[in-house]
């Protein structure tokens, strides 16, 4: 991967109109001093370890008042729960926990419900492959008049209600209050959606590998001996690790990753690459291509930890380009130090408490995906069966 020419991202119609212009918010900037300052920002109250050692026991706590729910709900036990919506909301309230100081109360919340439904809409539009023709024939762009105007309508809806509801301050240095709104809206994006599909397809996984479920259960057992999973044990738990990167590995949720652009000609492999090009990485084929893996359409912890055992997740220096989930360089996703925790803690202590089963009468649930623009997610929410376990943690 080369150094920070290809760190721009591209022109786009939709990025421009929902974040107001080139040079408002952070994800589909430029690469640029604006980029710097923004990131900047961000990186002391989200992304450090430390962020993760103060918020970590809310994360924990989120994810047994979830337990808590599900163990209530008696059709838990019978014909099963779509547990996606009580994940969502224990994603939603770590987010503005963190940013506002704020949680909401039950999926009835009036206010969880407006947001969520604001954010679905923007997804469901952002990520339809419909105003591609305009993207690229600018001539065309005409014809996208209605489906741009139902952005620009949706987009002024959003940020009305977050202003309203979410008050953020104004910043020096040159951030804008309206930088502020947009800082809020990638994080609103950029870790809501990414995080819930990695739970789903992990869960889906572990409904139809039992014996995966049985491993991390035996592992939890013998290594914390009635301690429940948390943060700081999680280094201690192989299987479990395993099994969320696992996860990632085989339904990378931005397979595509984001559209990069280099800014001037560059020479790429023996090519020239003319300036402003869109450039886009595969890091789904990279994690799930014959040559370079094992029987990489199994779903196998061993995997990792056996014959991968030294592949991380890329991060930092130490890069392996075959798993780039979360990008690689300057514009990596700088939310892992919180998502990876976080699938960890949600999976260790959803199974420390049920063994989750596909609904009577099926052996197991769909993993079919859906793709859009910018997304791999699974097709249809899965139903699932908990079997209350005793014994592991109180
Ligand atoms: C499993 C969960 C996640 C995945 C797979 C993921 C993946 C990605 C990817 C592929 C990028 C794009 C990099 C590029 O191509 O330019 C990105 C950027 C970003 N992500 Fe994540 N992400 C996840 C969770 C999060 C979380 C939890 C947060 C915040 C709380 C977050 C915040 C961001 C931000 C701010 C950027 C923009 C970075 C920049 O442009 O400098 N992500 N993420």
């Amino acid at each position: 991967m080369q150094g920070a020419e290809f760190e721009s991202c591209p022109w786009n119609i939709m990025f421009d109109l929902f974040m107001g212009g080139r040079q408002q918010d952070l994800v589909f900037t430029l690469y640029s001093d604006h980029w710097r300052k923004m990131r900047k920002i961000l990186t002391v109250p989200f992304f450090t370890s430390k962020v993760v050692q103060t918020y970590s026991n809310m994360w924990e706590h989120e994810m047994d008042l979830v337990i808590d729910e599900l163990k209530k709900d008696g059709s838990a036990r019978t014909e099963g729960v779509v547990i996606q919506r009580q994940l969502q909301l224990m994603l939603y309230n770590i987010t503005y926990s963190m940013m506002f100081n704020t949680k909401f109360e039950s999926l009835d919340d009036r206010l969880y419900i407006e947001l969520a439904r604001l954010n679905s809409e923007r997804g469901r539009l952002t990520r339809s492959f419909e105003y591609n023709y305009g993207d690229f024939i600018p001539l065309l762009r005409p014809f996208l008049a209605r489906y741009l105007s139902k952005c620009r309508d949706l987009k002024d809806r959003r940020l009305a209600f977050l202003n309203l509801n979410f008050h953020s301050k104004e910043e020096d240095g040159g951030i804008t209050e309206a930088n502020v709104m947009y800082l809020v809206d990638n994080l609103n994006i950029a870790s809501q959606d990414t995080t819930l599909w990695t739970l789903e397809w992990t869960i889906a996984e572990l409904v139809n590998h039992p014996v995966i479920q049985d491993k991390i259960r035996d592992g939890i057992m013998s290594v914390l001996k009635g301690e429940p999973v948390k943060e700081s044990n999680l280094c201690r738990l192989p299987y479990l690790q395993a099994t969320v990167k696992e996860s990632l590995r085989v339904h990378t949720p931005v397979p595509l990753l984001i559209p990069h652009m280099n800014l001037e000609e560059r020479k790429l492999g023996g090519y020239t690459i003319p300036k402003e090009s869109k450039v886009v990485v595969n890091a789904w084929w990279l994690a799930n291509n014959l040559e370079l893996w094992k029987e990489p359409e199994q779903f196998r912890l061993e995997r990792f930890l056996e014959e991968e055992s030294a592949t991380e997740v890329a991060a930092g220096r130490k890069v392996d380009f075959r798993l780039i989930t979360f990008r690689t360089g300057r514009r990596r996703c700088p939310g892992m130090i919180l998502a990876m925790p976080i699938a960890g803690v949600a999976i260790g202590r959803l199974l420390s408490n049920f063994k989750i089963k596909a609904p009577y009468g099926l052996e197991k649930v769909d993993v079919r995906g859906i793709r859009g623009q910018f997304s791999f997610r699974i097709a249809n929410h899965s139903t699932v069966v908990l079997e209350p376990v005793d014994g592991i943690i109180n």
